[in-house]
């Protein structure tokens, strides 16, 4: 099993947003969806072990998010809907010291920094666009060598030249044994992207989907 979370409760204040009493995913490619509200990031940011949260929550059968922290964390990626990075730090920066802290293979962010087109590598975030924001934060997330790579709402921002070069990470990190989790409000078949799973978040809780 990839992933298995089990009694996960998280709430902001005394407002429950999560209650899932057992959720389990294996090897795949997996569409999250939900209304707006649903919980979708704060399930990924309890995920990624940025949310303190009541449960567990088990990566690859062994690491446990509480007790085995920093192995966990080598296997998980997050990239987030809407990345924040203080204005003075540059791409340049930020992906040295993400693949650093991923233990990230000689080579591979430049690969990545290629793939995506990031071009501004030396301009501080304050002075760079949002879809070079968001492509520079969709690079680290495919830093080092993880087992789940977890990107909310990948698409927004991201011009069609991007958008490809995203796919085609996605389809070769996955033939090397990644497990991808995606939301988005849009759909990924037009892609090429063969999902192994869908599930909506409600009440909640995730529901799996089944297609006619
Ligand atoms: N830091 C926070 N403090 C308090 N409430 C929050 C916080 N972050 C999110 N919420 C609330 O938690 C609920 C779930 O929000 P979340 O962002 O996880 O939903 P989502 O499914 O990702 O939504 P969207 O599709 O609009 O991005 C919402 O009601 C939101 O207002």
């Amino acid at each position: 099993m990839v992933l298995e979370v089990t009694n996960l409760k998280q709430q902001y204040g005394t407002h429950e947003i999560l209650n899932m009493e057992s959720w389990k995913i294996d090897y795949g490619i997996y569409w999250i969806q939900g209304e707006n509200g649903a919980g979708k990031s704060t399930l990924f940011r309890s995920l990624a072990g940025m949310l303190p949260y009541s449960g567990s929550i088990m990566l690859n059968g062994q690491y446990d998010l509480k007790k085995n922290q920093i192995d966990y964390l080598l296997r998980l990626n997050l990239g987030e809907a809407e990345p924040l990075y203080p204005s003075f730090l540059t791409p340049a920066d930020l992906i040295s010291f993400v693949a650093e802290a991923k233990k990230s293979p000689a080579g591979q962010a430049d690969k990545l920094i290629d793939a995506l087109g990031i071009n501004y590598l030396k301009s501080p975030f304050g002075s760079c666009s949002s879809g070079m924001v968001k492509k520079v934060s969709l690079a680290v997330a495919f830093l080092g060598n993880p087992s789940l790579i977890i990107l909310d709402e990948p698409l927004i921002t991201i011009d069609q030249e991007a958008r490809a070069a995203l796919f085609e990470l996605i389809k070769s990190y996955h033939a090397s044994g990644v497990t991808f989790m995606l939301s988005s409000h849009q759909t990924f078949q037009q892609e090429g992207l063969l999902v192994t799973g869908s599930f909506a978040l409600k009440n909640k809780t995730l529901q799996s989907i089944s297609y006619l």
